[in-house]
């Protein structure tokens, strides 16, 4: 029978306070039952078990304390009965105590007690960022998670673990211990929401793997190094935590039985959520600081585990709400959003979006004059498949960033496979390993050839620039901020930079090919030179995923037309050319939406007030535009130039959204809206007049509806402005568009395409190129280039 208790009380050590009080009462009655059907309590017993049950308090102990009639000669389960009530009384206390740290943020003297764990915890957690940038672990418990008590407690039970004072010499162990207590404070106090308790339970999950092998002597000697060890891997902290729980808890082959359900997806979630969480810490820990700048804290890129920034108030008090607060929803928004925004190659799927979830970004800008503007993104609802979703991040990380080299979404692509091997082989990669097949087209800063890797059958394009030429006409920095600006992407719609190299001055740049030709010559194809409503919907809605993805990392393209946009082999496409693209830093913002459903600003056309949420609108100051663009832009550029622009006012990224707006209806009508008989007059009806649409070809309301909103003059009232891509995505044009699989959408069938490597431009025969050379020479302000 002793056994049948200690088996079942070794069940409750696992499970939560009430539910193990329910066990042991359960236990108890049982015990006495049996004890007493046989018995009669003496006098002198009775007046011990009095005593002996003062202890409890529940109504449902005094209960058993009546009912249950001792015998003295039963004297041995006499004592297994005060023992099982002095573990209730013991278990009760500690689930007190652990009540007590949980209500951290309630006024009172308990409050510093809990503080103190944070603030040990706290400096834990900021080490590791600095140190390492990896160490997330208990940044979980600051995530507004499932209040589901039951479950969460029912899983990790832990006894109060004993707090150290971080010390020079015991640091690393005695803050694991108190990361350990924060966590399962937290888990304490969730909040219910399906999805947080799905985390939760992951989390118990993953602790729970780590459960099933005690931990040796040895490895307790070895935590100092171990915690080391775990800063460079949440996956090892949450290791490190199962262990100690497998110190107090027991019956770890069950648990290992749970082990075995979590799957990998549940795991990278984990960890996911694992770090957003570092945002919530660290902003608590800042308290006071409500400036931007300074507020700046570390965050984690979930990619290659660089450096983030995350610099607004907003989040800052988010962060405090939700650590705070058990049914606080704008922390579950918060980190909603950002687990879905730093997740990496994530399955996509429509979900229903959280309305009321924006993200703002502030960006400034980093170019030479040193100007900063504001502007207002969105970024909750943008996925165009699996790619990579980044955060916004500073220039510097984004640098960080990005040379990992980790390329999520084009991991299956034979082309990186044939690069690396090419480098592996020769040791790095040059013009004469690739046969340069094709004149594909000559660009302000370059000619772009169709070339094959020798060896391989792989096509790329090859930018190839020359950089004394680009000194000499002070191109230099546009060429720069192309290469720079393709190192940074990794998206369906957007280039891929296999490689980029210098071959005798020459700068060249390695990117996908794409044989589909540009939407401007794919347009002189269609019946009256104009693409059908579908298509031109199709296409505008695979270029305002790549905008808001460049948005998303701070690049602002301001050159968007259908000469811009390549058509891939599967008829998809992909925006190219950098050259005019500004880089800025991006902090990324919650915002709520004021608006109730149905009264969308997006729903429809006109100017768009803003709501309170909203920072002055993005400006860059006047003096920006000499280094931002070249005064020598083609006349199709000058056609695209937003009004801002050519009105000299600085500008943001709603000159994106404009632009945005003339490919439409470029796309739909054939021609551009404001278009003059010369360029002056061009540019002065882009700033004068009013947007008129043809009458044919026939052409939707909607669509008509959504121009008219993006070709609003003032940038502050132009649709996008206020909340970025998320306000057109949600224009009734693209009702019914699932933005999610677009990019498995059946694309808009295309002419034949175009025939390459045998066309009258190819050159050099597929043997190779060694003995031929590339001949630069200047065509005006374009280079050109030959093969001899
Ligand atoms: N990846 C590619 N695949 C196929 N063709 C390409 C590719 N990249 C560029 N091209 C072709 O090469 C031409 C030159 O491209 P590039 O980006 O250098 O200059 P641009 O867009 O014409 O000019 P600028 O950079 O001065 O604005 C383009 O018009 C396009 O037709």
């Amino acid at each position: 029978m002793e056994a049948t208790h200690s088996g079942r009380y070794g069940k409750a050590v696992l499970g939560n306070d009430v539910e193990q009080r329910e066990y042991l009462e359960y236990d108890m009655d049982k015990l006495f039952q049996s004890i007493s059907v046989t018995r009669l309590m003496t006098s002198s017993f009775r007046n011990l078990e009095t005593s002996a049950s003062a202890g409890p308090s529940s109504p449902s102990m005094r209960m058993a304390t009546r009912t249950t009639p001792q015998s003295p000669r039963v004297f041995g389960s006499l004592s297994l009965k005060q023992a099982l009530r002095d573990r209730c009384v013991s278990r009760a206390s500690e689930m007190a105590a652990l009540k007590r740290l949980s209500n951290s943020t309630a006024a009172s003297p308990r409050v510093s007690e809990a503080d103190r764990i944070k603030s040990l915890y706290n400096q834990v957690s900021n080490n590791r960022s600095v140190d390492k940038g990896k160490g997330s672990l208990v940044q979980t418990s600051l995530m507004p998670v499932n209040s589901d008590k039951a479950s969460t407690s029912r899983s990790v039970p832990q006894p109060p673990i004993p707090i150290h004072e971080p010390s020079q010499a015991g640091t690393s162990l005695g803050s694991r211990r108190v990361r350990d207590q924060v966590l399962e404070i937290e888990l304490d106090e969730n909040v219910a929401s399906p999805s947080a308790l799905a985390f939760v339970e992951d989390d118990v999950k993953e602790v729970d793997k780590h459960v099933t092998s005690p931990p040796s002597d040895s490895s307790k000697r070895d935590d100092a190094r171990e915690l080391e060890k775990k800063i460079l891997s949440p996956t090892l902290d949450l290791e490190k935590k199962g262990k100690l729980n497998n110190n107090t808890a027991t019956s770890g082959t069950e648990k290992s039985r749970t082990v075995c359900k979590v799957t990998p997806k549940k795991k990278i979630l984990l960890k996911k959520k694992l770090k957003i969480g570092i945002v919530s810490v660290a902003k608590k820990d800042e308290e006071a600081d409500v400036s931007l700048d300074s507020s700046a804290t570390k965050l984690l890129c979930q990619r290659c585990h660089c450096s983030l920034k995350s610099t607004s108030i907003d989040n800052h008090e988010i962060c405090a709400e939700s650590t705070s607060s058990m049914s606080n929803s704008i922390g579950k928004e918060a980190h909603q959003v950002a687990s879905e925004n730093s997740s990496t190659s994530c399955n996509v799927s429509q979900r229903s979006e959280a309305e009321i979830v924006v993200m703002r970004q502030n960006v400034s800008s980093r170019n030479d004059s040193g100007n900063k503007f504001d502007f207002s993104l969105s970024s909750k609802d943008s996925l165009g498949g699996d790619y990579s979703r980044s955060t916004s991040m500073s220039e510097e990380s984004n640098l960080t960033r990005f040379s990992c080299g980790n390329k999520p979404h084009m991991s299956m692509d034979v082309r990186w496979e044939a690069v690396k091997h090419a480098k592996l082989q020769y040791g790095s990669l040059g013009l004469r390993h690739f046969n340069l097949l094709k004149k594909l087209g000559c660009g302000d800063i370059g000619t772009v050839y169709l070339a094959e890797l020798i060896g391989t059958n792989c096509l790329f394009a090859i930018k190839v620039m020359d950089n004394e030429f680009l000194a000499r006409r002070k191109k230099s920095p546009r060429a720069q901020a192309e290469r720079d600006i393709l190192k940074m992407l990794d998206h369906p719609f957007l280039p891929t930079l296999y490689a980029q190299f210098t071959s005798d001055h020459l700068s060249c740049l390695v990117m996908e090919y794409c044989p589909g030709g540009d939407l401007h010559v794919l347009r002189q194809k269609q019946l009256g030179r104009c693409f059908p409503e579908p298509a031109a919907r199709f296409y505008v809605a695979e270029i305002l995923l790549a905008l808001e993805y460049l948005h998303m990392l701070g690049v602002i393209y301001r050159d968007l037309k259908p000469e811009n946009i390549l058509v891939r082999e599967d008829g998809h496409i992909m925006l190219t050319d950098f050259d005019l693209s500004l880089r800025c830093a991006v902090n990324p913002t919650l915002l709520r939406s004021t608006s109730p459903p149905g009264n969308d600003p997006a729903r429809t056309s006109g100017p768009y007030n803003t709501s309170s949420c909203i920072q002055p609108f993005c400006l860059i100051e006047p003096s920006c535009q000499a280094s931002c663009f070249s005064p020598r832009l083609s006349s199709n550029q000058q056609q695209n130039l937003a009004p801002e622009i050519i009105r000299g006012e600085g500008h943001g990224a709603a000159v994106d959204w404009w632009t945005f707006g003339v490919l439409l209806y470029e796309l739909l009508y054939g021609k551009t809206p404001f278009k003059g008989h010369n360029n002056d007059e061009t540019l002065a009806n882009v700033v004068l007049q009013s947007l008129k649409f043809p009458d044919s070809p026939l052409v939707s309301f909607q669509a008509k509806d959504l121009i008219r909103g993006l070709l609003v003059k003032e940038p502050e009232n132009r649709l996008g402005s206020e909340k970025g891509s998320a306000e057109i995505k949600r224009h009734p044009f693209f009702d019914g568009l699932n933005w999610a699989l677009i990019r498995c959408a059946i694309p808009p069938e295309l002419p034949d395409f175009y025939e390459f490597g045998g066309g009258q431009e190819a050159a050099g025969s597929p043997e190779g190129n060694d003995n031929r050379y590339l001949k630069c020479k200047a065509i005006g302000d374009h280079l050109e280039f030959e093969l001899f």
